[in-house]
């Protein structure tokens, strides 16, 4: 198993007129082939910053620190054309809000020819691809003869599946790609992408969700982050089942049952919000809301703390 993307005290901010929003702070994670990675925390704490920042940066975002290598590539040095050029070969995503991901004026078809040319492949080949692709997923081969504006939101989110998923990237990320569908759908959604993944049309992949039922369903390995910071990793099963950050005990301890919907934009049963990112508290960030808070909790940043089998933690009542 080799390492796809590889994060390394990595920071993304936001350059504003009140100072800098530092939105992912010294994120440190592996993703290794085949893992399917979810990362979960509330609304705001990052996760958006970071999946955007591994495709393209842009302004007034900026990677302000650390690396972040995909395979041997050090995104953190590549030019916009650069990163361009990895975009649906190597590292492909499906946005949040995907459904107005697509061109409005051009016929799925046209688009399809321009992406060819783009990756300096056959369109007719693409093309071709396409419809098969589509058809995995349900769509009739009739939708390149339509305008995205003419296809129903669950059709408009798999064409996007297709898209982003036709070049067989190395790396998908897919960031809350069922928040916008009704139940059934993002059920359908899910099924599919791990269809795809089991089929290795996608090799590894990052899960961005609010729900944890969802990624339950889906992710092998689970992040939790917490105001630009990545607080707890580790398989899935472990991590729900033995929770170690008291962050992440809440929030899983806040989910009544796991098999029903939960999602998390604020949790609840937990005093005080989410630190200002803009001046963070400078020890632990967590440590304001923590029940198990210490003086040293205050003061320093805790390390993140190897409990074996790939599970970590980042929090100072683990360090001897
Ligand atoms: N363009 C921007 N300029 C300044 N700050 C921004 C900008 N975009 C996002 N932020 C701030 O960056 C922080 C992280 O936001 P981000 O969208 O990455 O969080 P998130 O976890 O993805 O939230 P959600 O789950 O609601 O999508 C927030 O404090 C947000 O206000």
């Amino acid at each position: 198993m080799g390492e796809v993307l590889v994060l390394n005290n990595y920071k993304v901010y936001y350059r504003t007129l009140k100072g800098y929003v530092k939105a992912v702070d010294g994120v440190n994670l592996t993703v290794e082939e085949r893992d399917i990675l979810g990362v979960i925390g509330e609304s705001g704490c990052g996760k958006t910053t970071l999946m955007q920042s591994l495709i393209l940066p842009k302004p007034p975002m900026f990677i302000a620190g650390g690396s972040a290598r995909f395979r041997n590539v050090e995104l953190t040095k590549l030019t916009g054309e650069e990163r361009r050029k990895l975009l649906l070969t190597k590292i492909s995503v499906i946005p949040q809000y995907s459904m107005n991901a697509l061109p409005v004026i051009k016929k799925i078809k046209s688009f399809l020819k321009d992406l060819a040319e783009s990756k300096g492949q056959d369109p007719r080949e693409i093309t071709e691809l396409f419809i098969e692709r589509a058809k995995l997923l349900g769509l009739p081969r009739s939708v390149i003869d339509m305008y995205p504006l003419e296809l129903s939101g669950g059709m408009k989110q798999r064409a996007v599946i297709v898209l982003a998923t036709m070049f067989s990237p190395d790396l998908l990320i897919a960031d809350e790609p069922t928040s916008s569908l009704d139940t059934s759908t993002q059920r359908y959604v899910i099924e599919l992408l791990w269809d795809l993944w089991n089929k290795k049309i996608v090799k590894t992949m990052i899960f961005v969700t609010h729900d944890i039922a969802t990624v339950r369903q889906i992710a092998t390995k689970l992040a939790i982050m917490y105001a630009g910071k990545i607080v707890e990793i580790g398989p899935l099963e472990e991590v729900i089942t033995n929770p170690l950050h008291p962050y992440t005990r809440k929030l899983i301890g806040s989910i009544p049952t796991l098999d029903i919907n939960y999602k998390i934009k604020r949790l609840t049963g937990l005093k005080g919000s989410p630190p200002n990112l803009f001046n963070p508290p400078k020890g632990c960030r967590f440590y304001p809301r923590c029940p198990n808070a210490q003086e040293i909790c205050r003061e320093r940043e805790p390390p993140l703390i190897d409990f074996g089998n790939g599970h970590f933690v980042a929090c100072w009542l683990y360090a001897s």
